[in-house]
């Protein structure tokens, strides 16, 4: 079993009968969906919304009960991967360009736990370029508002042409060095019109189940 399959299953234990819980997107997402799948398939009874169509696929393909966002209410738990965590649990996510639908979901959520291999826990955010998703229009203004803060932002793409999220808007993959304080990166990004959400998850995450190479699996609450 690999780091991110060890903590994804962990992280699944979490779940009860009668929950409602939200799916995360990624490649450590995936094995919690999986093992969700498994659970479902022995009886456990859950309904689940999905963070991006990759992961509803999935989970359909499971049999996973997946409800309407008018019918299910709010969440008890999401499970969800990231791209870098810190000591505090605070996040890089939108990697895969699920970070809109992912916040959407998991502020909506009474818990998320976070599932990770080693790898990506890290003493300072800001390795891993930001992820920020922002509208077609005038992108250009809106990179330039973000070079203002002081990174090089990229436009990913996918292939010859510009990435799409699922919600048809483009990402800007954000070089911004070691962040200093999150939450103020966060405030001025959102400040930005263009900007329709950022990948930094700040006070969202409640517990953190790691997978080390070495068999480990550490869970870990916020530090103060
Ligand atoms: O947009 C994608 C998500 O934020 C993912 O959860 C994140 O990129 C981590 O993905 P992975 O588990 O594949 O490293």
């Amino acid at each position: 079993m690999n780091t991110k399959q060890m903590a994804a299953e962990q992280a699944v234990q979490y779940v009860q009968d009668g929950m409602k819980v939200g799916l995360g997107t990624g490649s450590t997402a995936y094995w919690a969906i999986a093992k969700l799948g498994e659970r479902v398939a022995e009886g456990l009874r859950i309904t689940a919304v999905a963070t991006s169509v990759a992961s509803e696929e999935q989970a359909r393909g499971l049999g996973i009960p997946l409800l309407g966002f008018g019918e299910i209410g709010r969440l008890d738990l999401t499970i969800d991967g990231a791209d870098e965590l810190n000591d505090r649990l605070e996040l890089i996510k939108g990697g895969g360009g699920a970070l809109l639908r992912e916040k959407i979901v998991a502020m909506n959520s009474d818990r998320m736990i976070v599932v990770a291999d080693e790898s990506k826990a890290v003493p300072k955010l800001g390795r891993f370029p930001l992820p920020v998703e922002i509208v077609p229009f005038a992108w250009e203004w809106t990179l330039d508002a973000i070079r203002a803060l002081g990174c090089t932002p990229e436009l990913r793409k996918s292939g010859d042409q510009l990435y799409r999220t699922d919600n048809g808007n483009y990402i800007a993959d954000c070089r911004f060095g070691e962040i200093a304080s999150a939450q103020q990166l966060a405030d001025a990004l959102q400040r930005i019109p263009g900007v329709v959400e950022h990948g930094l998850f700040i006070g969202i995450a409640s517990l953190a189940i790691i997978g080390h190479s070495d068999g480990r699996i550490e869970v870990k609450e916020p530090a103060v």
